[in-house]
């Protein structure tokens, strides 16, 4: 058994224990919110969902590298029930693609956003809250887990018998949603409470047919391979390697593409820059990258840095 096959199986099972938190700390009425920059919340969720996915992960696989949104989180410890050794069943039965087989353990890179879409969480917008892991090898986003707490959410059954997990392999394809491709127009996924006149400028001028501004970038992505937009747009340096590692991940394995504004790979080796200085794009097939790519107007491109290579 192929140890990234392990640590992936591993996540599958950590992030539904995340989930889980994530649902306790709204049902406690306490969300602990503090403000860790302007437009930048961090709530107990975060803290104790993150605490519980790293100390899992890392007590399995001490020797990969992990590096989590919230931080070292030093002096907290996980609670004994949040440790989750348990390994996913469906993830060990498939054959993971040959170039991934034999990776090593300490040449694996994991990228945590314990929460995604907290200022919507803080809102009540609960479907739009990821649990995002991602796993890179050689600075690639190579495997992606998320994990939909409140997905088709209704208070009027078990919270915690609701949500969803997802998880794609580059190479393998994805496994718990179905791609689908938008039947018609030209639908533009975007930030809903992080927006800027350079965003707006963007996508105003790929003429789009709808706007869907809604948070996270777990669920923006999902949209995307669910067939309800054609491209993500989001041309401003917001977003950090823990938002796109496991999202970029599942929607290359489910066909499309993520990359930077300029069309550059976005790099995730354990040394990098946390955020993606050249902005996000993304679309739900990888062939129409280059038409959104085109029509990215020169302003945009000049105010966010050219790094990494093409795609
Ligand atoms: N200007 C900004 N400042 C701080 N974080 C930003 C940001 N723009 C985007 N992000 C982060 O990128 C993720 C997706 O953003 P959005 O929902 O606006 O599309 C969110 O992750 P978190 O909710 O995990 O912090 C959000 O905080
Ligand atoms: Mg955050
Ligand atoms: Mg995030
Ligand atoms: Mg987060």
């Amino acid at each position: 058994m192929s140890t990234l096959q392990r640590v992936i199986a591993n996540a599958v099972a950590a992030v539904d224990r995340a989930g889980r938190i994530v649902k306790e700390v709204l049902h406690s009425g306490s969300l602990g919110i503090i403000d860790k920059a302007q437009d930048d919340l961090q709530t107990e969720a975060d803290r104790s969902a993150q605490k519980c996915i790293v100390a899992s992960l890392s007590k399995s696989f001490p020797r990969m590298k992990i590096i989590g949104e919230e931080g070292a989180q030093e002096g907290m410890a996980a609670k004994d029930d949040w440790i989750v050794k348990e390994l996913d069943g469906a993830v060990l039965k498939e054959t993971l693609p040959s170039d991934l087989a034999g990776v090593d353990e300490k040449d694996i890179v994991c990228w945590v956003d314990p929460l995604d879409g907290t200022k919507e969480y803080t809102q009540g917008l609960l479907d739009h809250v990821t649990v995002l892991v991602g796993f890179a090898v050689g600075g690639k986003a190579v495997a992606g887990v998320v994990h939909q707490p409140f997905y088709n959410y209704t208070k009027q059954a078990d919270p915690f018998k609701q949500g969803r997990t997802m998880w794609g392999i580059v190479g393998l394809g994805v496994r718990g949603i179905t791609p689908a491709v938008p039947a018609s127009g030209k639908i533009i996924t975007t930030t809903r409470s992080h927006s800027s006149p350079t965003i707006n400028a963007c996508i105003e001028a790929m003429k789009p047919t709808e706007v869907i501004r809604v948070g996270g970038a777990g669920h923006k992505v999902l949209l995307l391979i669910e067939g309800q937009a054609h491209a993500y747009v989001f041309p401003s340096p917001g977003c950090k390697k823990w938002d796109t590692c496991a999202p970029e991940a599942l929607l290359e394995a489910a066909g499309g593409a993520l990359t930077d504004i300029h069309g550059s790979k976005i790099l995730y080796h354990a040394d990098v820059d946390h955020p993606n200085w050249g902005g996000v794009l993304a679309t739900c097939k990888r062939d129409l990258l280059p038409q959104y790519l085109r029509e990215v107007p020169e302003s945009v491109r000049q105010a966010l840095p050219v790094l990494g290579q093409k795609l």
